[in-house]
This record gives structure tokens, C-alpha cells and sequence, in this order.
């Protein structure tokens, strides 16, 4: 019987398509194949293989690709991803099956070069020096050449040309050097140690699975890193893979430089900041096991590990592990199913874990190992909260006269100062004060922020600009348009004002330049290389600046009136984190929090250093309201560019929506984003309790409901992260 081999395609496409296996070709599951896909010719991958009689008029598959198989694991990654997120399959499968683009066919490899054994037809001082290097016969790139010569590039050209140097291609380096797990390290404290011990082996017999979840908490500063590495260390010694995923940004050279101190050579890293050939060639690594330990951003869980042992999530409670656009996917809990897919043990690291692990830690689903004070036995920061009631900046001014003194008592011992306030840009709004007109984007409901080193205002939503006018566009007026309310560019004004010769550096994540840029900023900070940062919460988590002692929260209560059902968990995290910052060093650090609302309870928590009160009184708020992790909730976002047909489209899956006991539709409603990109948005909210199978109900009621049509789409977002 002829052999078919169902193939996922990695297109928006929910099944796999049947193909012939011409003869002369063997196929396993996994395999990376060409098909031909309609008139054209396409990339797939074998989902399974079976004999089968009606064959017959199937199209054959073209052939295998060199391209790694993809895991059994991993390929259970993917199918529960889509059922999980109700993506396409192919979707889902797109994320763990990066093709090597064509950029990076292109680019060639370095060349090299060195003496052939030839003399030089012309020979010159110039020359002489280069030869006199290159006699020892090794290969160097050409510019290095030159420069150990001391001479122009030309002069090594002109060698080359003379054929008394040879060109040749250089072996690339390898991506990553083995880690060494026993390389001679600093030791850890008593508490670390005993922390890294219940990490690799837990402390009372349990079954013989490995595998499992565990919580690793510990207060900001506890030394949580250096725990972690032990169970990596361990995992590379039993010869396993490791990989250790990161929000994006705290990918810095600081980080990259702390594994090399723990195992001798720097990690492989994946990010979106790395392209073409390293890529592939770190795909390659890691599908091989070369590659032993990876840090990356969440993009890095569907790579190709070939024997994967150990996941960490450090920051387990960053919300930038969600993505919001394509597959709707959370990486730190596919990470958990990937765990559970590889038998391996999956460390969530946080120093304010998601209410959600923390539950599943109390409960007994993930085992549970804490850090409770800092390393050295360092105090954790002094919180003291500024009234702004009582203690007003002056007219136009942000800093209130209690932060303005202790900026400068800080920078008169020489020690560094964070300015915190999670807004980007110089100012909100623009008003204009003589006929009120607002601005706000043509594509979006949003106000436009001024950005005054740009000249321009701009929409946050969807990156429209405009040049800051002269004049009011509305009424003509001269001289009337006036910024509202600060954002960091503005706070780095009045610092400058303040403190004229300080060195000040403002951080957010537009900073000019890009990720790479910033990355390197934050590197002078960690240097101690600046007096005052003023930043978003882009600097807020992750980092180890030693030299900050003092961190200013400019406005504490930005983030408490979102209607977000995890608004007060997202302040206290941040604000948890941000003070955090300080005192890490050798001196101790201390914190204020400019405040309208000292009462309120997530601030009260935070003054009084009660973590454990502010986790147990939101659980409690939560399990009272049924919702995450006691109840589920999903989000349907419909969309379209008329703001009646997408209105009109979600009251009809409303009216389909039919739920079952235990299940609850709200809306549809106009989204807080009402306009984003032109497209007008309304919000489906499905609440359901912790039982019910969301996605099986989901499926129904979409198969039943209203198919969109024309330019309306419908986003599906299972636990929702964000509500805008
Ligand atoms: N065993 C050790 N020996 C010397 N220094 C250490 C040791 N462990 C940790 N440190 C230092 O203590 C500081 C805090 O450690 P680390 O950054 O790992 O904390 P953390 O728990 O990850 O904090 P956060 O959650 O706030 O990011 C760092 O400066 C680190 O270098
Ligand atoms: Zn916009």
C-alpha cells in the first residue's frame, strides 16, 4: 500500500493536507518537507505517516528539506498551542518553523586571509610590515591584518591582488562555547545554597517523575540568578539542554557577563534583535545539542532543543510574556506544557509572582521554594510615600519638594538616582488654550503625546506623526498650545533645570537608536556612568544598577484606575520592582512614592512592606469574584472599519453566544480602544467558572454564530492580559 503523509503547512490554515510519499522516499513525523501547495510550490511538515489504500490521486510530496525534524515534543507544543489559543495549527506551527530567509542565504561567510608564501612583486615598508605579521602563517580578517601591521587596508589589498596573500574562507565561530557547570564561581550564601538544593532535588522523597513546576520567590535583590544557574549547571552536567527565557530587554551584556562568570563563556541568546545566518545557526545548534544552554525572549520556546532539561522563567509575572497580536499566547504557560511535553522541570523566578503561580504554589501544583531576605543580608529599601495633597510641586513642576531634596542629598554622596514614571514622551496631551481643541490621532481614540525631541506628536497606538504646528490648527491661534501632564522627556526638563551639571539619562523604550542602543545604555547606567535616570517601566524590572540608592515614583497612582481586572496586582508588581532597584549595591537604598492616594490599599502594602497581606487579600478578592485563576476568562475583540457593522456584528454573536451554566457573555462592548489603525473595536468578555472548557464552548459558539465578513475580523484572546 502506498504510504500518505499529512502535512502542516504553515499558513493561517487549521488542518494538515494529505500527500503521496513518492517511492524511494521515507518519511518520519517531524520532517520538514516541500509540497506543492495549489500553483505554487510550499514548506511543510510531516504530521504523521501512515499506509494507506486511497492514495491514489493524492499530489506527491516534492521532497525532504535540510532543515532540523521537529520534535515529538515539540510538535505536541504546537497542536496544543492551537487548541489552546484557537489559532490555525499552521499558525502555531509558523512560531517553531523559521526558515532560513533569504537575507540570510545571501550574506557570505567572513573571509580571511593569509601569507601565501609568495614575496611580494613590489615590495615597500608598508608591505614588509603586513608580511612581516602574516609570516607566521595563521588566518587573520583582513582589517585586523592591517591594523597589527599598522598599515591601511589598501596595502593588504594590494598583497592580495599581488598573490603574496591568499584569501580564504574563516570557519565561523561557534555560536556558543560549552558552558562549564563546575568553573570556579563565587560562593553562594547559606540561604542560596539551600534554595538551589530544593530546587534540583526536593527535600522530601517524591515520585519518580521528574519534570514538575516549581516557584522560585524570592524578595527583589535575593540572589534569585545564582540559584537558578545551580539548577542549570546541573542540567548541562547531565549533559541536557537548558533554556532560560527573559523579558526581551533585561537581555543586557550585564546579564551575559553574570552566566560567564557562573560557567566560564556567555550563553547563545535569541531575540528578535538576531538575524540572518546566526539564526540559522543557532536553530542548527540547538536541534544538534551542541547548543547547551539558551537565554532568549519567549520567541526562544519553540526552538528545536534536541534534549531539553530544565526551563527557567525569570520574571515570571512580566506581562510581556503575553503576545497580543497573531497566536495569543502566554510563553510562560506554554513553557510549563512544553516542561510537561519534554519531562522536564520548568523554574518560575519572581520577586512578585502572578497571583496565578502563587495559587498554584499554595495548592500544592507547583512546588514552592523562597528566598525571603537579600543577599549579604542586605535591608530591602525604606518606602516612604509623599502625600501630594499636602507636599504640591511648584505651578508646571512634577517633583514635589521632599523628592527634590532627597535627589540631591543622593547625588551629593555620589550615588545614583531613578525617576520613575511609566509615560513615554513630553506630554500626554495638547490642548489648545484659546478655542480647547485636543489633538488626537486620525486613526485611533487615543491624544496624541508630544515628543518634543522629535518635534512631533504622536500616536502611541499606531505610530501616526505629525509635526508639533505653530499655530492651533483649529482656530489659528498663536502661542496657545500647551502641554498637559508630564511624561519622562518633560520630568528629564525639569531635572536638567534642577540639577544643570548632573549627567541625566532618559529611558523608554523609543529611545533613538532601538533595542541595541538602549541595551547599551543600560549598560553606563549599571557602570554608574550617570547621576540621574529618569525611565519608564522599561527600566523598572530585571536590572542591577549597584550605584542606585534612591528611587523616585513620580506617580504611584497612574496605573490604579484602569478598570483592569489585574490592575491592583500589575501596580503592586511594578511598584514592588521599581523600588526594588534601590539599594542593591553596597549601600543601602531607600524609596518615594509620590502619591494622591496614600490609603489606597495596594499603596498602604507596599509602605508597609506586607507583600504577603497585599497577595492574600487580592486572592481572596479574586476567588470572591470568580476571577483568574478561580474562574477563566476569554476576550473576543471584533473589529472592523465601519463602527456599525462591527457593532452590529458582535450583538449578533451575542445573540449566537447561547451559554451553557457556569458560562457568562458580557457585551458586546466599545472597547476602551474604541478606534486603533483606522479599524473601530468591541469587546466580548466570556467569564466562565474554573471547570468549564472555555475553548470547546468558544469553538461551538463561533461554528454556530456569525461568520465576518467583508473587512470585519474577530480576535480571540484566551485569558486575557490586556482589556483595552
Ligand atoms: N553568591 C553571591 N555572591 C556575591 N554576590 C551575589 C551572590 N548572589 C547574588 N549576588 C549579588 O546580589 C545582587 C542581587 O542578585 P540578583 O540580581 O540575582 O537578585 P534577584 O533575586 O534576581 O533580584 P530581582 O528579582 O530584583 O531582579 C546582585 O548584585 C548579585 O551580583
Ligand atoms: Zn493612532
Amino acid at each position: 500500500m502506498p504510504a500518505v503523509a499529512d502535512i502542516l503547512i504553515p499558513l493561517a490554515l487549521d488542518t494538515a493536507y494529505s500527500y503521496a510519499v513518492p517511492p524511494g522516499l521515507t518519511l518520519a513525523a517531524g520532517d520538514v518537507v516541500q509540497v506543492p501547495l495549489g500553483p505554487r510550490e510550499t514548506i511543510g511538515v510531516v504530521w504523521g505517516v501512515e499506509e494507506r489504500a486511497s492514495g491514489g490521486n493524492l499530489r506527491p510530496v516534492t521532497g525532504r528539506i535540510e532543515a532540523p525534524p521537529l520534535s515529538d515534543p515539540l510538535r505536541k507544543l504546537v497542536d496544543w498551542l492551537a487548541r489552546y489559543t484557537l489559532a490555525p495549527k499552521g499558525s502555531a506551527l509558523a512560531m517553531a518553523l523559521r526558515l532560513p530567509d533569504e537575507a540570510a542565504q545571501r550574506e557570505t561567510s567572513r573571509i580571511g586571509v593569509r601569507a601565501s608564501g609568495r614575496p611580494a612583486s613590489r615590495p615597500t615598508t608598508a608591505r614588509g610590515k603586513v608580511l612581516a605579521v602574516a609570516a607566521d602563517g595563521a588566518v587573520r580578517g583582513k582589517s585586523a591584518l592591517a591594523k597589527e601591521a599598522g598599515v591601511s587596508l589598501s596595502v593588504v589589498d594590494g598583497l592580495i591582488d599581488d598573490g603574496a596573500l591568499e584569501a580564504v574562507a574563516l570557519v565561523p565561530e561557534p555560536v556558543a562555547l560549552p558552558p562549564d557547570p563546575d568553573h570556579p564561581r563565587v560562593p553562594l550564601s547559606e540561604a542560596q545554597a539551600e534554595a538551589a538544593r530544593n530546587l534540583i532535588a526536593p527535600p522530601s522523597p517524591s515520585p519518580a517523575e521528574t519534570g514538575g513546576t516549581i516557584l522560585l520567590e524570592g524578595v527583589t535583590g535575593s540572589g534569585k540568578t545564582e540559584v537558578y544557574f545551580e539548577a542549570v549547571a546541573e542540567c548541562v552536567r547531565e549533559g541536557r539542554q537548558a533554556l532560560v527565557l527573559m523579558p526581551e530587554i533585561a537581555l543586557t551584556a550585564q546579564f551575559l557577563d553574570r552566566f560567564a562568570g557562573r560557567f566560564g563563556v556567555r550563553p547563545a541568546t535569541w531575540h528578535s534583535g538576531i538575524g540572518g545566518k546566526r539564526r540559522e545557526r543557532i536553530r542548527a545548534g540547538v536541534a544538534s545539542g551542541d547548543v547547551s544552554v539558551v537565554v532568549g525572549a519567549r520567541s526562544a520556546l519553540f526552538l528545536p532543543f534536541a534534549k531539553l532539561g530544565l526551563i527557567v522563567v525569570d520574571e515570571e509575572h512580566e506581562s510581556a510574556y503575553k503576545q497580543e497580536d497573531g497566536v495569543h499566547y502566554h510563553a510562560r504557560d506554554m513553557a510549563v506544557v512544553r516542561g510537561r511535553f519534554e519531562r522536564c522541570p520548568v523554574v518560575l523566578a519572581s520577586a512578585t509572582p502572578s497571583i496565578e503561580s502563587l495559587v498554584n504554589a499554595q495548592s500544592g501544583r507547583y512546588r514552592h521554594v523562597s528566598l525571603p531576605g537579600r543577599f549579604g543580608g542586605r535591608p530591602l529599601p525604606d518606602i516612604t510615600a509623599i502625600d501630594m495633597r499636602l507636599d504640591k510641586p511648584e505651578i508646571g513642576r512634577f517633583l514635589s519638594p521632599p523628592m527634590v531634596n532627597a535627589v540631591k542629598a543622593t547625588l551629593a554622596q555620589g550615588e545614583q538616582a531613578l525617576l520613575f514614571l511609566n509615560r513615554r514622551g513630553y506630554a500626554p496631551l495638547t490642548l489648545c488654550r484659546a478655542c480647547g481643541h485636543r489633538y488626537q490621532c486620525r486613526n485611533c481614540s487615543t491624544w496624541l503625546v508630544e515628543h518634543r525631541f522629535r518635534r512631533a506628536l504622536v500616536c502611541h497606538q499606531c505610530g501616526y506623526a505629525q509635526p508639533k504646528p505653530e499655530a492651533c490648527t483649529e482656530c489659528g491661534a498663536f502661542d496657545h498650545l500647551t502641554p498637559c501632564g508630564p511624561g519622562v522627556e518633560r520630568i528629564a526638563e525639569e531635572a536638567t533645570a534642577l540639577f544643570p551639571d548632573k549627567r541625566i539619562v532618559v529611558l523608554s523604550s523609543d529611545f533613538p537608536g532601538g533595542a541595541e542602543r538602549l541595551r547599551q545604555e543600560l549598560e553606563t547606567v549599571a557602570a554608574g556612568e550617570c547621576d540621574i535616570v529618569i525611565g519608564t517601566q522599561l527600566v523598572a524590572k530585571g536590572h542591577n544598577f549597584p550605584h542606585l540608592t534612591l528611587v523616585g515614583v513620580l506617580d504611584a497612582d497612574i496605573g490604579l484606575t484602569t478598570g483592569d481586572p489585574r490592575a491592583a496586582e500589575r501596580t503592586f508588581q511594578l511598584l514592588q520592582q521599581v523600588t526594588g532597584r534601590a539599594g542593591r549595591g553596597e549601600r543601602p537604598g531607600r524609596a518615594l512614592v509620590q502619591t494622591y492616594q496614600p490609603n489606597h490599599p495596594v499603596i498602604a502594602a507596599l509602605l508597609s512592606g506586607d507583600a504577603e497581606r497585599f497577595y492574600e487579600e487580592e486572592i481572596g478578592a479574586r476567588e470572591a469574584a470568580g476571577l483568574p485563576p478561580f474562574g477563566r476568562l476569554a476576550a473576543l475583540i471584533v473589529s472592523g472599519e465601519e463602527r456599525e457593522k462591527a457593532e452590529a456584528h458582535g450583538q449578533a454573536l451575542a445573540r449566537a453566544a447561547d451559554p451553557p451554566p457556569g458560562v457568562m457573555v458580557l457585551g458586546p462592548a466599545e472597547a476602551p480602544l474604541a478606534l486603533v489603525r483606522g479599524r473601530w473595536r468591541f469587546r466580548l468578555l466570556v467569564k466562565t467558572e474554573r471547570g468549564i472548557d472555555v475553548q470547546s464552548y468558544l469553538r461551538d459558539w463561533l461554528a454556530r454564530g456569525p461568520k465576518p465578513r467583508g473587512n470585519l475580523k474577530v480576535a480571540i484572546d484566551v485569558d486575557p492580559q490586556s482589556f483595552l
